[in-house]
């Protein structure tokens, strides 16, 4: 059976009170509660919890002061945020003061019993040795208050005091490079380097020597040795970008060094030891790539210590106007003129599909806060602005056209096709029939240009040219459609 203790709920919101009081009493804990700060320590010393759940705004003051001082009265003490001010900033504060959970507010009962059970089962995590106030609060980079981007702070904020390795997922334009950033310039190596290198940008042949460097004449060129970039980050934090697209013999050598603590530069002899923590990231599908033996899995492993995934804005849209106005307000600090959104165009950001995901919804927003000559943006701006004539990706009728067309096509291929043998697979001729379209279309759309095309996709541009190969359609003979 579960551990059962005394737990202490502290919350201004007396239906909160009852609720949790409601949740934890039928699982056998023993339940008070308190309303502000001034009743917390009044019951804290009376009544010894085990547990306190706290929220942060409280009539009398900020819920999370004090908390650093009570657990280091008490450091049996778990301590459950709950906060309504769902940021990066309250995730890394809540760490910091030594918390066992931060839980955004609205929240899930089951998870907050949950953390109850499993906080009276853990020892409470020390406070971060950084001491209180000693990380920069003040303009964190990351916006958002979605589930989705809770889910990230929390994992931020967890990975803030250690040197774990970080595998970020997420589709081009999500803020991969950007929580690579914040997790450098927040934790504790952030008064020491932060170097990224993108594999997809540098000559496939270069890649080696760019990350461990080179000995001078090792190849053609090369005039000195050269420190690469594992020792350029020495005690600070490498951020391999598309890692996906790293050649097989780089993977090899990056395995090596990340096993043994030690680089050797190409054509040298004499390993160095690095210090360096890994934060990699990729749009591409690693287990993927694994299959096709494109990706070693040792190396899958050694990097995806801890995942952090950011799904693409078009599932998050809660965060769309945050982002907007977050943009805007920086377009005003930079020195333009300042701009507000109006509800219409407020809606059609909301509904657009932001292929190029937070990049493309920044990029717009510099360009209105240029160009935009009223300062309430109007949603006919918009209707220009957006590509393709802003058509939102939810637009309920040509999607239900084609589920319905893709349903009768595969109801008809199973009752033609079956047993017959033949074909490749279902899936793989539906994507012969579907994809070419899509790609020529989207194409057509750009006048040929493989960029803004592979942006509209959210695919990467290799992805784009190799998928192109693959079909035999060739970008440059395709003319915008009648
Ligand atoms: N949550 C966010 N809050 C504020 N700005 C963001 C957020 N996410 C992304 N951005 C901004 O959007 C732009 C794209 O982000 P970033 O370069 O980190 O994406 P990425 O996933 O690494 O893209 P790519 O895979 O193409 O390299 C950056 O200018 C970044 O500052």
């Amino acid at each position: 059976m579960a551990a059962t203790g005394s737990i202490l709920v502290v919350d201004d919101d007396p239906a909160i009170c009852v609720v949790v009081g409601e949740a934890l009493r039928r699982q056998g804990h023993k339940v008070k509660t308190a309303a502000s700060i001034r009743e917390r320590t009044a019951l804290m010393s009376s009544f010894a919890p085990d547990v306190l759940i706290t929220d942060v705004m409280l009539p009398d003051g900020d819920g999370l002061d004090g908390v650093a001082e009570i657990i280091e009265h008490k450091p049996d003490l778990n301590v459950i945020i709950l906060s309504a001010q769902n940021t990066l900033n309250t995730a890394i504060r809540a760490t910091e003061k030594g918390a066992f959970e931060y839980l955004p507010k609205p929240f899930d009962l089951n998870e907050l019993t949950r953390a109850v059970s499993d906080a009276l089962g853990t020892r409470a995590v020390a406070a971060n040795g950084d001491g209180e106030g000693a990380l920069p609060h003040d303009g964190l980079p990351l916006v958002g208050r979605s589930p989705a981007m809770q889910e990230v702070y929390r994992t931020i904020a967890r990975v803030l005091s250690n040197d774990l390795s970080i595998l970020v997922l997420g589709e081009s334009g999500t803020g991969k490079e950007l929580v690579a950033e914040a997790i450098h310039s927040l934790g504790q190596r952030r008064t020491k380097p932060f170097v990224a290198i993108n594999m997809a940008a540098i000559p496939r042949e270069l890649i080696e020597a760019e990350l461990f460097g080179y000995e001078k004449g090792a190849f053609t060129g090369a005039h000195a040795r050269t420190a690469g970039k594992f020792e350029q980050a020495q005690g600070g934090t490498l951020f391999l970008d598309e890692i996906g697209d790293m050649p097989l013999e780089a993977q090899t050598r990056l395995l090596r060094v990340l096993q043994s603590g030690e680089v050797t530069t190409v054509g040298g002899s004499k390993p160095v030891r690095v210090n360096v923590r890994i934060i990699a990231a990729t749009n591409k599908d690693l287990l993927q790539l694994i299959e096709e033996n494109r990706f070693r899995q040792d190396l899958y492993y050694r990097l995806n210590v801890v995942p952090i995934a950011l799904p693409p804005l078009r599932e998050r849209r809660e965060d769309v106007i945050l982002l907007a106005r977050h943009f805007l307000e920086r377009a005003a600090i930079e020195g333009l003129p300042r701009k507000s959104l109006s509800d219409e165009a407020a809606q059609m950001l909301m509904a657009y599909h932001w292929p190029g995901n937070v990049r493309e919804l920044q990029n717009l927003m510099q360009r209105l806060a240029v160009l935009s000559r009223e300062n309430v943006i109007a949603g006919d701006i918009l209707r220009h602005a957006l590509p393709l004539d802003s058509v939102p990706a939810d637009h309920a009728v040509p999607a239900d056209q084609l589920a319905h067309a893709v349903r009768e096509w595969t109801r008809r291929q199973l009752g033609v096709g079956l047993g017959q043998g033949g074909s490749r697979s279902l899936h793989d001729d539906l994507l012969a029939v579907v994809e070419p379209i899509l790609l020529q279309e989207t194409l057509a759309s750009v006048d040929g240009n493989q960029i803004r095309a592979a942006g509209l996709l959210g695919i990467n541009r290799n992805t784009l040219r190799k998928k192109l190969t693959d079909y035999g359609l060739d970008p440059l003979q395709l003319r915008v459609p009648d």
